[in-house]
């Protein structure tokens, strides 16, 4: 016998939790399915513990660059034990409880599509009028020759971890490898970045590359970029058991703890997508249309769309889907999606770099400002101040086209340009506005007002 509901939400990371409290305040009668933990990547083994750790080696280097103040003490099994109060000691009972309290039917396990509208799992067969595919994404096979034989860990192992291993070597120099391994840097560990791209944070503009190539240079990290790794194989090491893995530059890194960052590949296998006529697309990725629709009354949100692989896109795909199944028409605009990696100081991003605005037929203009030489916040923020600014803008209309900053708190600020990107302000509004002083923020406004100087000429 089945068990019949108005939606079906399989996966409840970010994605799928953001559809399905809508869902709920929208009066529906839901399902909610999931294998491992009710919360997903982020809460347990992605955004959160990374940040909780990231913070204290942040907050302890900020403190060194403090006027008056000396290098705090980082005990690390205080921190340990607070990252693991962060992540809930890996225990959803608190989200389970609370779905249920809410009126959700709350399942545990893998569930499988078995045709339109309906859903198995665990002997139990589901209906429903909508279903919400939310499954996320799950690290990529880096093919390298020996992988069976090794130890190899993910951010997952990274992330949780008990111990400050002696030596770290990444596959991957996107945002995990970045993050991670300026944390671990920062805790002691000798670390090495492989990187296959011709620098790290490949997909970025070139000279934020170089700003970030320094950055990671400062934390003693040894990057190896536009190589691959071929082979590993294991070894008997001056302590005890080692990697040892080789590069197709011919050279070789021992490490201790092989770490593989190589990027995510959406999560589909188990869905049994034939049921409902539907064939992942080129990446693995469910391809949805502007609504999230993957199908009839069948939709999908977060990192198993590959539209963007971050909590803020997941999160707001899941309302978009929920207000759609709530007969509130929606469509996801993917403009101005910040970009954030949270180094010391942040690294961000938003909008098109450059190539990208040229490959697209614009004409841009763009200012560069070094902070400390054009505005007051950096040097009452630390005594030796940092931060570059970029803006860049199409030259006909006047409005934004990208921005990125490697400074404090960029992550907060960069969120000033992505509004004006996301609604299209001109330089000429932005150079016009009042910012805070002493702030980052400031930035912004000095920058457009360059813009505007040069759109003189
Ligand atoms: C180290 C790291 C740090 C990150 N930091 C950030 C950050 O700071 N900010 C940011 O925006 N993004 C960050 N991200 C990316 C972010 O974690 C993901 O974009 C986000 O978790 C995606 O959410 P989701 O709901 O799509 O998928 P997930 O969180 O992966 O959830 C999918 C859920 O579906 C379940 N599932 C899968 N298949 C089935 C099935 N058949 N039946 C039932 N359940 C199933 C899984 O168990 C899982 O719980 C980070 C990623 C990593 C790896
Ligand atoms: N702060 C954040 O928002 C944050 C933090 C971490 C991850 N994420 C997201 O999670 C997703 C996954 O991140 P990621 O960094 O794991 O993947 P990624 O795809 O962003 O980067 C992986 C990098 O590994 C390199 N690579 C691939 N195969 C390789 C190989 N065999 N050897 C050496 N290098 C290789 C690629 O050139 C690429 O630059 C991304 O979309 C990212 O945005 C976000």
């Amino acid at each position: 016998m089945s068990e019949h509901f108005d939606a079906i939400v399989i996966g409840m990371g970010t994605g799928g939790e953001a559809a399905a409290y809508r869902l709920l305040a929208g009066g529906l009668r839901i399902a909610v399915v999931e294998e491992e933990l009710i919360g997903g990547e982020c809460a347990y083994w992605a955004c959160i513990p990374s940040k909780t750790l990231l913070r204290s080696t942040e907050a302890r280097a900020e403190a060194e660059r403090t006027a008056g103040l000396t290098r705090p003490g980082l005990e690390w099994t205080t921190l340990r034990d607070y990252r693991d109060f962060m992540v809930r000691h890996l225990d959803d009972t608190g989200q389970v409880d609370g779905l249920r309290e809410l009126g959700a039917t709350v399942i545990k396990g893998t569930a499988r599509l078995a045709g339109p509208g309906r859903v198995e799992v665990g002997g139990r067969t589901l209906t429903a009028g909508d279903v919400v595919i939310a499954t996320g994404a799950a690290p990529r096979d880096p093919a390298i020759a020996g992988l069976a034989d090794v130890p190899m860990w993910t951010h997952r192992q990274t992330t949780t971890l008990t111990r400050i291993p002696e030596r770290v070597t990444f596959l991957g120099g996107g945002a995990t490898g970045i993050e991670l391994g300026h944390f671990l840097a920062r805790m002691g560990s000798q670390v090495t970045i492989v990187q296959r791209g011709p620098r790290l944070l490949d997909r970025e503009d070139p000279a934020l590359g170089d700003v970030i190539a320094e950055l990671v240079a400062a934390d003693g990290i040894d990057v190896r970029t536009g190589v691959r790794a071929h082979t590993v194989r294991r070894v008997s090491g001056r302590s005890g058991e080692e990697v040892v893995v080789e590069l197709d530059d011919g050279t070789t890194v021992d490490t201790d703890v092989l770490v593989n960052a190589t990027g995510r590949t959406p999560r589909t296998a188990s869905l049994n997508l034939a049921a409902v006529g539907v064939r992942p697309g080129a990446r693995g990725h469910l391809e949805v249309d502007e609504h999230c629709r993957a199908g009839d009354r069948l939709w999908a949100v977060g990192d198993v769309t590959g539209v963007a692989l971050f909590t803020h896109v997941a999160t707001y795909q899941g309302r978009v889907v929920a207000d759609n199944i709530l007969g509130r028409p929606r469509v996801a605009d993917y403009t101005a999606v910040p970009r954030v990696v949270y180094t010391q100081p942040e690294i961000a991003a938003v909008g098109l770099t450059p190539a990208q605005a040229r490959g697209r037929g614009i004409d841009i203009v763009s200012a560069t400002l070094q902070l400390a030489d054009e505005i007051a916040r950096p040097y009452t923020y630390e005594t030796e101040p940092q931060g570059t600014f970029t803006l860049i803008a199409d030259r006909r209309q006047r409005t934004l086209v990208g921005a990125w900053a490697v400074a404090p708190l960029a992550g907060e600020w960069i969120n000033t340009a992505a509004l004006a990107l996301r609604h299209h302000l001109t330089v000429d509004d932005l150079a016009d506005a009042v910012a805070p002083f002493p702030s980052y923020t400031e930035a912004l406004t000095l920058a457009a007002d360059k813009l505007v100087d040069q759109l003189r000429r």
